[in-house]
């Protein structure tokens, strides 16, 4: 596969928008983990679309990306974010949602709304969205699914897979392979199912990640994904291509990571830099 191609002539939007609805009170890491991923694989402009407390707490490790100050409800994103949201959506922006929106429990709160009608704007647009975390299990909870597209990315870990398919964990465990492809088929998009050897299927293929080591069981280690996704995604890389290169950065630089910082040392806000290096091994 080939990295994303850098012409000589070119500017920041040449390699891609990528707007990350991400964050909540208790979860400001991942919006932070997953936006500075997006700019190290290569993206050109990230914007972070994040409740305010959230902003103020990224910014302050993150001066690299644009941040779009969302109306919050509780813990976590109000109804109005979502026209602050669909508004500054342009065509050909890549979207990503979910890591980190969790509402605490007991918190009066509107995200399922929320993801709802955002799925339905973004997908009236014709979006490349990777939808992670709560966004899958609050999409796995709608009677009426919003119709998604190829060009979605899905990145389950087990557990969420098994609330979008409705069977157990072992079941998919069992046959990883199978389940990834049974959603794809069902969701109509791309899906990534995390963990050791993640498989990536769409409706008529499937592959099987041989990168990555137990460095990456870290909390965090995910939501840095979604991010290189969406990043390849910005740079033209299309959604089957994007899950498989993705994940195969992702575990390259968890490798160089634990060369460094051994298997137990590595933190998820080790990774990005390592997503760099990774490029730069793979440039070569
Ligand atoms: N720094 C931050 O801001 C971080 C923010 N984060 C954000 O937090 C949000 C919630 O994420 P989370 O990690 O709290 O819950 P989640 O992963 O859904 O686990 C819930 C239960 O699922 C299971 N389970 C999990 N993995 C499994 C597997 N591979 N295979 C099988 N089962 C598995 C396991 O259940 P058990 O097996 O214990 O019954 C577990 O107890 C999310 O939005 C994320 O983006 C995180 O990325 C962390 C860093
Ligand atoms: N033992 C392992 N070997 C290879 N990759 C792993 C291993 N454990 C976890 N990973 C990878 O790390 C990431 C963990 O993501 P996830 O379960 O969503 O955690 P989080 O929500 O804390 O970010 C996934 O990409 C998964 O494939």
């Amino acid at each position: 596969m080939q990295l994303p191609f850098r012409p000589s002539d070119s500017n920041k939007f040449t390699f891609g928008n990528v707007l990350n609805m991400a964050g909540s009170l208790n979860y400001r890491g991942a919006a932070y983990l997953s936006s500075v991923s997006a700019l190290r694989v290569g993206a050109g402009y990230v914007t972070l679309a994040a409740i305010p407390p959230v902003i103020e707490s990224v910014a302050s490790q993150l001066p690299d990306a644009v941040y779009l100050p969302l109306p919050q409800c509780g813990s976590t994103m109000a109804k109005d974010a979502v026209q602050v949201i669909l508004n500054r959506f342009k065509p050909g922006t890549v979207c990503s949602l979910g890591c980190g929106i969790s509402a605490i429990e007991d918190d009066p709160h509107d995200l399922p709304f929320v993801v709802h009608a955002l799925l339905d704007g973004l997908m009236k647009q014709k979006a490349s969205l990777v939808l992670d975390a709560d966004g899958l299990n609050i999409f796995a909870t709608f009677d009426d699914k919003p119709k998604l597209s190829e060009r979605c990315v899905m990145t389950p870990h087990p557990k969420e897979l098994s609330r979008l398919l409705n069977v157990s964990v072992e079941e998919i465990q069992k046959n990883r392979i199978d389940a990834a492809r049974d959603a794809s088929k069902r969701f109509g998009t791309v899906v990534l199912l995390k963990g050791h050897r993640t498989v990536v299927a769409n409706g008529n293929e499937f592959r099987i990640n041989d990168t990555g080591c137990s460095a990456l069981a870290k909390a965090g280690s995910g939501d840095c994904l979604t991010g290189i996704i969406a990043g390849l995604l910005a740079q033209k890389v299309e959604p089957f291509d994007a899950a498989v290169f993705g994940a195969k950065i992702h575990g390259i630089a968890g490798e160089l990571a634990a060369k460094k910082l051994s298997d137990y040392g590595v933190l998820a806000s080790d990774l990005p830099r390592y997503i760099a290096k990774a490029m730069l091994q793979l440039q070569h």
